[in-house]
């Protein structure tokens, strides 16, 4: 369980985040909404340990994990999907990939549950990531998080600009990831409609705050009307 407790967040001095609590529970999928600029990114990064300044408590399965830094978090089991993937270019996508397995708690390699979930980069093993279209280079991200057999995983739009007949594939596995291998997804989406599909619960932010939660059934049209339509 992932549990954040008046978590406030800042770049220099100013205050991106304020007050957050969130709780998700272990085997979870919170969907975290709203509008551009709300803190969705900086709530992301601040459960990674990538902001200057984060106040207020983070604790992972009861522990707190607030004073640790982000490869510490990495091997206590939280991987992140950034937005823009970060691919490394000039890496082939076995490198890669290689990069995901530093952070696994148990030294596993490449393990094939993985690349059978995208088949596509089996195939391209020895490509280098630069030279893989926009929805391949998002499987690799995926795949690359996965190999540090995370408890949790934190995907910042993960379907933002991919071509529409690979944007369902992602979705897929990224439901089956949460139903079947029972990883707990905190998910960033502007898109609704997957959102209601695939989560139990969301968040939905607004300049820096919660301004609503819940079970995924109470997120209503009226609110998606009040604090993501443009
Ligand atoms: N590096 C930074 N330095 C200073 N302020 C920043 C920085 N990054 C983001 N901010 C500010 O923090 C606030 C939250 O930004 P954040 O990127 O978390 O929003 P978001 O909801 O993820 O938006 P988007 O959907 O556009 O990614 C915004 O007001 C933004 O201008």
């Amino acid at each position: 369980m992932l549990e954040l407790t008046d978590i406030d967040a800042f770049y220099g001095n100013s205050r991106a985040l304020q007050g957050i609590n969130l709780m998700v529970g272990g085997g979870e999928f919170l969907a975290v909404l709203g509008r551009n600029g709300v803190g969705k990114t900086t709530l992301m990064r601040s459960i990674l340990g990538l902001m200057d300044r984060v106040t207020g408590r983070l604790s992972l399965d009861g522990a707190d994990i607030s004073a640790l830094r982000t490869y510490q978090r990495a091997k206590a089991g939280i991987a992140y999907v950034p937005q823009g993937r970060g691919i490394l270019p000039r890496f082939t996508v076995r490198e890669n990939l290689t990069l995901g397995t530093f952070a696994a708690r148990q030294a596993n390699g490449i393990e094939d549950w993985v690349l059978e979930l995208f088949p596509v980069l089996k195939e391209f093993l020895n490509r280098y990531g630069g030279n893989l279209s926009g929805g391949q280079q998002q499987q690799l991200a995926i795949a690359r998080a996965l190999l540090a057999q995370p408890k949790v995983i934190l995907l910042d739009e993960p379907t933002e600009g991919i071509q529409p007949n690979i944007v369902e594939q992602i979705e897929d596995v990224i439901v089956k990831l949460n139903r079947e291998h029972k990883i707990t997804v905190i998910l960033v989406e502007q898109n609704v409609a997957f959102a209601r599909r695939a989560s139990h619960r969301f968040a939905l932010l607004e300049k820096g705050r919660v301004v609503a939660k819940g079970e995924i059934g109470e997120l209503t049209d009226d609110l998606i009307q009040l604090h993501m339509a443009v």
